[in-house]
């Protein structure tokens, strides 16, 4: 009898692309294509493991890079294939380390780390080994069986106005989600529309609109009519710290009753940190504050919580590992404060893993980003997780507890193969809409 765990005995990188709207955020618009990287392990015992992140060339080669120190060894030895690869690493000359303080997407590959999508793998096959879901492995195993959402607004622009760029058209479809989502959308009553189709298809009573993109004063705007057609509903903005703190204090200060909480409200200015800008806000506002951008490892977590700046800690898996988002969790949890995870445009794989993540995220977490919604019908697996009264299912059969399809995988990589850039670039559909534009982490996109 064989002794010990199977051995990784194949990794495959695959990159992929899918399709997008003209989503707005602070670093411009989203273009018509996101990309994203696939790892594919298999087993001595037969099993396939599989992990999704941050999509472009760098990702990739570091990705491949890593294929010596996971190929032989045991699955059950997971940790140590983790730390050779952390060990192994060296940070890229262009990160400074200063993660994302303002919302420069160029940065967004260093605060992702590739080997996270291979830890995703490596569980994905414990799991199949120990024959117990993903979820069981993590912190003190599984807390819950489905995990509330939210509804991630955005503002949409009319694709019309880049016709070159051939955004996917779905004004023919009949599902009125899919039909709406690829239209313009920058008005409060469209936004309001925009939360009623996705109550209806995914029963999501917690909304997130993505702010940093119009005057923070017409964002409200939105954000009261929301209030309005949903009062129980949980209803929160995020600007990506685009407003200074004389602002932020301003335009939140009378939503205390009306939102659950801001995100990254403002960010660095006058020589002082996001932190320490925030701390300020905190003593102003009474509002929980949440973030993905002024915390996104622990050396800056440590800073965050020293001086109280932020409630509620969006510890996505991508940038802090399946175990470390999860200790974040069981940290956050002990010292009264709360858990979610940000997100990015993603597929069904990642949309799994955040399932299982949340599954194991102790006490009250906060409910999930997912930009799913923006991507559903794109799947690249067989039996995608559902989202159910706005809770996302956590799959019961053992690993990640899904089934990849390769066809599908293939075609999202013929798509990725066939575009001429394969890295983020905002500011390139956003110049189709304002000649020029740059990004200006002060200034909401639309307004120049
Ligand atoms: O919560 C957040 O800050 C995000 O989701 C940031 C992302 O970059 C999002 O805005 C996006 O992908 O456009
Ligand atoms: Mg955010």
């Amino acid at each position: 009898m064989n002794k010990g765990t199977p051995t990784v005995t194949e990794m495959q990188v695959i990159p992929v692309a899918g399709y997008d709207s003209m989503l707005m955020t602070l670093s411009g618009c989203h273009a018509p294509y996101f990309t994203r990287n696939l790892v594919i392990l298999k087993d001595s015992a037969g099993h396939t493991g599989i992990g999704e992140i941050h999509g472009g060339d760098y990702t990739c080669d570091a990705l491949k890079s890593c294929i010596p120190l996971v190929v032989g060894q045991q699955v059950g030895k997971y940790r140590a294939i983790l730390d050779s690869i952390h060990k192994a690493s060296k940070r890229a000359k262009e990160d400074d380390g200063e993660g994302i303080q303002s919302l420069d997407i160029s940065k967004l590959k260093f605060v992702v780390k590739a080997e996270w999508a291979i830890e995703c793998a490596l569980l994905d096959l414990l799991g199949q080994y120990l024959d117990l879901p993903m979820c069981e492995l993590l912190g003190d195993g599984k807390q819950r069986d489905q995990v509330e959402t939210l509804g991630y607004l955005f503002y949409v622009s009319d694709k019309n106005k880049a016709k070159e760029l051939n955004y996917l058209d779905e004004s023919d479809s009949s599902d009125p989600w899919f039909k709406l989502r690829r239209q313009e959308m920058l008005t409060p009553e469209r936004i309001v529309e925009q939360a009623q189709v996705l109550h209806e298809k995914y029963g999501f009573r917690n909304f997130k609109l993505k702010g940093g993109v119009l005057k923070g004063s017409e964002e409200m705007e939105a954000i009261r009519a929301l209030k309005k057609a949903f009062p129980n509903g949980r209803i929160n903005i995020d600007p990506n710290g685009a407003w200074s703190l004389a602002e932020a204090i301003e335009l939140c200060k009378p939503m205390e009753g009306v939102l659950t909480y801001i995100e990254d409200p403002c960010g660095p200015e006058s020589g002082f940190s996001s932190r320490e800008i925030m701390a300020e806000f905190k003593n102003k506002v009474n509002l929980p504050v949440a973030t993905n951008m002024i915390a996104t490892d622990w050396r800056q977590f440590y800073h965050a919580a020293a001086l109280k700046s932020v409630d509620i800690v969006l510890a996505d898996p991508h940038f802090w590992g399946f175990g470390g988002s999860v200790r974040m969790a069981q940290i956050l949890n002990d010292w009264g404060l709360t858990w979610g995870s940000h997100s990015n445009n993603h597929f069904d794989i990642t949309l799994t893993a955040f399932a299982h993540v949340a599954a194991a995220a102790p006490g009250n977490p906060t409910a999930l980003d997912t930009h799913w919604i923006w991507q559903d019908g794109q799947n690249l697996l067989n039996d995608t997780p559902q989202i159910v009264d706005g809770y996302l299912q956590v799959p019961k059969k053992p690993g990640l507890g899904v089934t990849i399809n390769m066809d599908r995988v293939m075609e999202a990589n013929k798509l990725y193969n066939s575009l001429p850039t394969h890295d983020r670039d905002d500011a390139m559909a956003m110049q189709y809409l304002i000649p020029n534009w740059k990004f200006d982490s002060k200034k909401p996109a639309l307004v120049r």
